[in-house]
């Protein structure tokens, strides 16, 4: 089988980019949301994607972005994918895939079993789910907040286009994440970091270490 395939999310440095890359990591994200300490404008950005190495898939994190900002952005930094982490409705992450033209992510928050049937809904217009912790009502940020869902609630589960598991993944859980849920992508932020937006090599080494060393408990 496979390596299961990370995502760093929140690099906001070269020296992330590198630990990134070195450590094996396939998709490295950069964050578009003021209220986040792992924000970049777009010239920074700018210059870490072209800093990226091929193998580093570079994915930008937006949240309900308008067309106006996504235009600026796609013109200015060079992006693999998409990553939507707000509240945008199917009809909108569609024109933004036909827009763009670039594979889109969007952002699905679990809590309970109620919120699961979202995921199949995304996964019609998307190209991949990212499975994340659904964050409180009263979050400043939408993502990014080292909160973990109850894994069982996507265990053993198929759909219909790849998925990523995150929320509140560390070095220490990723593997236990991987075997109970079976995921074959998972993305972090904060589990990596030495402090909120500042990214720890170690740490992301032993991150993707660990997640490519699971193994995921076949399902019938
Ligand atoms: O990382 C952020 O600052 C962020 C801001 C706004 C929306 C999403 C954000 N991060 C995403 O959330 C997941 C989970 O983060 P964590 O590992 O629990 O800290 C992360 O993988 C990002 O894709």
């Amino acid at each position: 089988m496979p390596d299961v395939r990370v995502k760093i999310c929140g690099l906001t440095k070269p020296d992330d980019i590198e630990a990134a890359a070195s450590a094996g990591a396939a998709y490295g994200g950069f964050v578009f949301f003021a209220k986040s300490p792992r924000h970049l404008e777009f010239a920074a950005a700018r210059s870490l994607a072209l800093y990226a190495p091929p193998g580093l898939a570079k994915v930008a994190l937006v949240v309900d972005a308008d067309d106006g900002f996504l235009d600026a952005l796609t013109a200015t930094v060079p992006l693999d994918m998409l990553q939507l982490h707000g509240h945008e409705t199917p009809e909108r992450v569609a024109e933004i895939k036909a827009r763009f033209r670039l594979p889109v992510m969007k952002a699905v928050g679990i809590a309970t079993a109620d919120d699961l049937p979202e995921i199949g809904r995304y996964a019609q217009v998307a190209d991949q789910i990212l499975i994340d912790a659904k964050p409180a009502p009263e979050a400043d940020l939408p993502g990014g907040n080292g909160l973990a869902f109850d894994w069982r609630l996507v265990a053993g589960k198929r759909w219909a286009k790849p998925w990523m598991l995150a929320g509140g993944l560390t070095p220490d859980t990723v593997a236990e994440a991987v075997a109970l849920t079976g995921a074959r992508q998972v993305d972090v932020s904060s589990g990596v970091e030495s402090a909120p937006g500042v990214k720890d090599a170690g740490k992301i080494a032993a991150f993707v270490a660990a997640a490519q060393a699971a193994k995921a408990v076949p399902r019938i």
